[in-house]
């Protein structure tokens, strides 16, 4: 079965239901799917055992009584709690409802002796505001005893577009969501609550999707691999692509080193650090295979951008927040090469961006930002969950915006994001986000579209990080990139 990465909102999974429907197939049996979806994951993961089904007042709560049905009729010992009155349930909840055979509880004569597991269809993705007192209550002694919770769609609390979750939210152990997974399971700090996440077909036709284009995708190769600059038989180094990196002063040389290498491994042919001179002797004792060029100011470097036939530039690890640092990156944007900005290279603009935005608007050539969030806020006054913060930045910027975090998401001007979820913690160490620059200044040198390279750096990036394991360092991590380019070939 080929992975499908694309992501829904609410507002689209709701556009989806309806399509289906107007399509012909019936919502009742949308709901009938949902329910038999999520019984055949429990019973793949649990024995029969005692389960308390908790229902809610939406449509949530009506694959929770499609879940009780399916369950008591296989023998599972099923009690169910309603929160609210179930006879106000309407459509195809109420349905359901009616199908249900066995009792149903008020919420607040519910007791959980006995029950050894609970399935939570209380609220569905479109939750917003808090949570009712009672469900916090029961939620709290279900943690308190140890229960394992199923969640349907999402555990109830969370906002299935933004990962939010209302405090109180109870993690599920896991969570089975329909058709497609909603942007929020992929965000933090929605995302820790999932537990496995299983997503099922229920029926709806994977042409809606031709209708809605949804623009949110889950990081991953198919979306890139076909991009990736692998060389040519007939390539020499020059045609794959002359990188630059702009390195740092004497005490400050191993960022533009790590980033440089990296970059190197990833796609450029050649790449050289373009150093302020009083460095160049550091730099010509740690470099090997990594040129060097002594360049005293901004203009030297707009010269020898041009002569040298540069493609690539990234400016900002190790860099300074000085006016040799912003003067560098305005002379780069100046050339056709594409840019890659990082850390001081961005927050020397933090009084001026929208002097960066229309240098980045009025040149042809791509622009990759690369910032961690407390870079991005320097830059930008946005709101809302990575997804929505890093798409209105590139907007904003005219850049693609690769918003670093546990969930690092790429935006392209245009709309499009993807949302990377690979990366394993400890990839949070000094040097990372060079080497993470370096890719991505490597893969744009060899030649793959902006967007693609920066989706494929935080992949590729992750990866290393993956297979190192624990204990890993920015060195090990650009060792790392080939035996990921191996598995991407
Ligand atoms: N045809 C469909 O639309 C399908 C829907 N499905 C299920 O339907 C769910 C969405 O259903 P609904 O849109 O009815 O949403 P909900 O089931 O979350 O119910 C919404 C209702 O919850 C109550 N509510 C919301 N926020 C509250 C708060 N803060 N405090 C107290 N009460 C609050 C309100 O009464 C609101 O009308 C999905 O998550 C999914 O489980 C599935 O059955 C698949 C098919
Ligand atoms: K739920």
């Amino acid at each position: 079965m080929t992975l499908t990465r694309e992501m829904l909102t609410v507002p689209e999974m709701y556009e989806a239901d309806r399509l289906a429907i107007e399509g012909g197939v019936p919502g009742l049996e949308l709901m009938e799917a949902a329910g038999q979806g999520i019984t055949a994951h429990m019973e793949q993961a649990w024995d029969p055992c005692p389960v308390l089904v908790l229902c809610g007042p939406g449509n949530n709560g009506g694959d929770g009584y499609v879940v009780a049905r399916i369950l008591k009729q296989e023998g599972w010992p099923v009690t169910v709690a309603a929160w609210g009155d179930p006879s106000e349930l309407t459509g195809d909840a109420a349905d359901m409802f009616g199908q249900w055979d066995g009792d149903t509880k008020a919420f607040d004569a519910v007791s959980l002796d006995g029950i050894s597991l609970v399935v939570d269809a209380l609220f569905g993705a479109g939750f917003r505001g808090d949570l009712p007192e009672d469900v916090k209550g029961l939620f709290h002694e279900i943690a308190a005893r140890g229960l394992s919770v199923v969640a349907v769609d999402v555990p109830s609390g969370m906002n299935g577009t933004t990962g939010w979750v209302a405090e109180g939210t109870q993690r599920a152990e896991m969570t089975v969501s329909f058709f497609r997974p909603k942007v929020g399971h992929m965000l933090l700090p929605g995302r820790e609550y999932l537990g496995k996440l299983e997503i099922v077909d229920i029926g709806i036709p994977p042409s809606v999707l031709d209708q809605i284009k949804p623009q949110t995708w889950m990081n991953g190769r198919e979306l890139w691999t076909d991009a990736l600059p692998f060389p040519e038989m007939s390539g020499h180094k020059y045609s794959r692509g002359h990188a630059a990196v702009v390195g740092g002063g004497v005490t400050a040389t191993g960022a533009a080193r790590i980033a440089a290498r990296a970059c190197l491994r990833s796609g450029a042919g050649a790449v050289t650090v373009a150093a302020p001179p009083a460095a160049v002797m550091t730099y010509s004792i740690t470099l090997e295979a990594v040129m060097l060029a002594s360049l005293a100011g901004a203009e030297d470097f707009a010269n020898w951008l041009d002569v040298k036939r540069i493609n690539a530039v990234l400016i900002g690890p190790g860099n300074g927040v000085t006016d040799r640092t912003r003067d560098f990156v305005v002379a780069a944007l100046a050339s056709d090469a594409a840019v890659t900005l990082d850390a001081d290279a961005l927050t020397v603009f933090r009084d001026t961006p929208d002097h960066l935005f229309s240098l980045i608007k009025n040149r042809q050539a791509p622009v990759i930002l690369t910032p961690h969030g407390s870079e991005f806020e320097r830059l930008f006054d946005v709101a809302g969950s990575a997804v929505e913060r890093a798409r209105a930045a590139a907007l904003q910027s005219g850049a693609v915006v690769l918003l670093k975090g546990a969930s690092t998401v790429v935006a392209a001007p245009d709309g499009r994001a993807r949302v990377n979820v690979n990366a394993p913690p400890w990839l949070a160490t000094a040097g990372s986000g060079d080497t993470l620059a370096g890719i991505i200044t490597g893969l744009v040198a060899g030649g793959m579209p902006a967007f693609d390279a920066a989706s494929a750096g935080a992949w590729i990036h992750g990866e290393a990080g993956a297979l190192l394991g624990p204990g890993m360092i920015a060195e090990d991590l650009e060792a790392q990139i080939p035996a990921v380019l191996a598995e991407l070939q």
